[in-house]
């Protein structure tokens, strides 16, 4: 199998001038709702028959609710992995990751062949958020899908339990982080909206009082820290795209694919020329 090296010819998103197909990555804590999210998008694009190519990067899934047309499942046990190396559960899914890795030419071989036959690239994630902050897995998959496609990060969150003031704080800062990790167009999904509405967190998103206010209430250590914490935010706040969405209902998953196709037009405009430069830069030095 070959190892392809973007040449310094080739623009991202439209290699050969063809349109190719956003990439959605899911990321989020575990338990937010990634897998079942996938499942309804996928679902989604099947009923309006534009199908999606599908890639599930989660070692550790038991059950996978959607065919996947990349498994890294078939790739690395993460169990013998666990083994081989003497690590906990944790490290098994991290080390898993960067075995596959190490193969994801391959992966985006494979995605190339099918990449003029469908809608959208749908990438499921391990909850090891982690690996999109500091890890180099991380980087290597969000820098060479971005490298040729239109590559959106949707950050699933766990709306009922993100709506005490911390804990929403520290889910930002998260995000925050891998927002200014991975530099691409970034849309932050509150999932599980039947149980609780997202409204709380746009208002403290876009109202600074608000969120002022809430953590009046909070008589931990951590809210003069918090405080301050959220003037920093603002200014993030202003690069994300907000929807509320259940993966279970359904509800909101039109105005998710309206924030990805907006940030698909971001990344042509602001993004590519970046990454364009960096690809040369990338390629003249080496
Ligand atoms: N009520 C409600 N429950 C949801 C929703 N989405 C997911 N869940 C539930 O949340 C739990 C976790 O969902 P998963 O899809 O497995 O979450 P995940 O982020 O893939 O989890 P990890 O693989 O552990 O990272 C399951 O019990 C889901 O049924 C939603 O929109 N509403």
């Amino acid at each position: 199998m070959s190892t392809s090296k973007p040449s310094p010819t080739e623009t991202p998103a439209s290699t050969n001038g063809k349109k190719q197909p956003p990439v959605i990555l899911c990321i989020g804590m575990a338990g937010s709702g990634k897998t079942t999210f996938m499942q309804r998008i996928n679902a989604h694009l099947h009923a309006k028959k534009t199908p999606p190519y599908v890639v599930n990067l989660d070692p550790a899934v038991g059950n996978l609710p959607f065919t996947a047309n990349i498994d890294v499942r078939d790739t690395v046990n993460y169990k013998e992995v666990m083994k081989q190396y003497n690590l906990g559960p944790n490290g098994g899914i991290l080390t898993s990751l960067n075995l596959f890795t190490t193969k994801f030419d391959q992966v985006l071989d494979l995605i190339a062949k099918r990449a003029d036959s469908v809608s959208h690239i749908l990438v499921d994630t391990p909850g090891q958020i982690e690996i999109f902050t500091w890890s180099a897995s991380g980087s290597i998959i969000t820098d060479t899908l971005a490298s040729t496609y239109p590559t959106v990060i949707a950050y699933i969150i766990d709306t009922p339990r993100t709506t005490a003031p911390a804990t929403f704080m520290s889910n930002m800062l998260y995000a925050c982080s891998i927002l200014y990790k991975t530099k691409l167009p970034f849309i932050l999904v509150f999932n599980k909206t039947d149980v609780v509405s997202h409204e709380f967190a746009v208002e403290w998103m876009t109202d600074f009082e608000k969120f002022q206010e809430a953590l009046s209430h909070d008589t931990t250590y951590m809210s003069s820290l918090m405080n301050s914490m959220s003037l920093v935010l603002d200014e993030f706040y202003s690069h994300l795209k907000v929807v509320g969405v259940s993966a279970v209902t359904g509800n909101g998953v039109e105005d998710f694919f309206a924030a990805v196709d907006e940030a698909a037009v971001e990344y042509e405009r602001d993004y590519k020329p970046e990454i364009e430069r960096m690809i040369k830069e990338k390629v003249y030095n080496s």
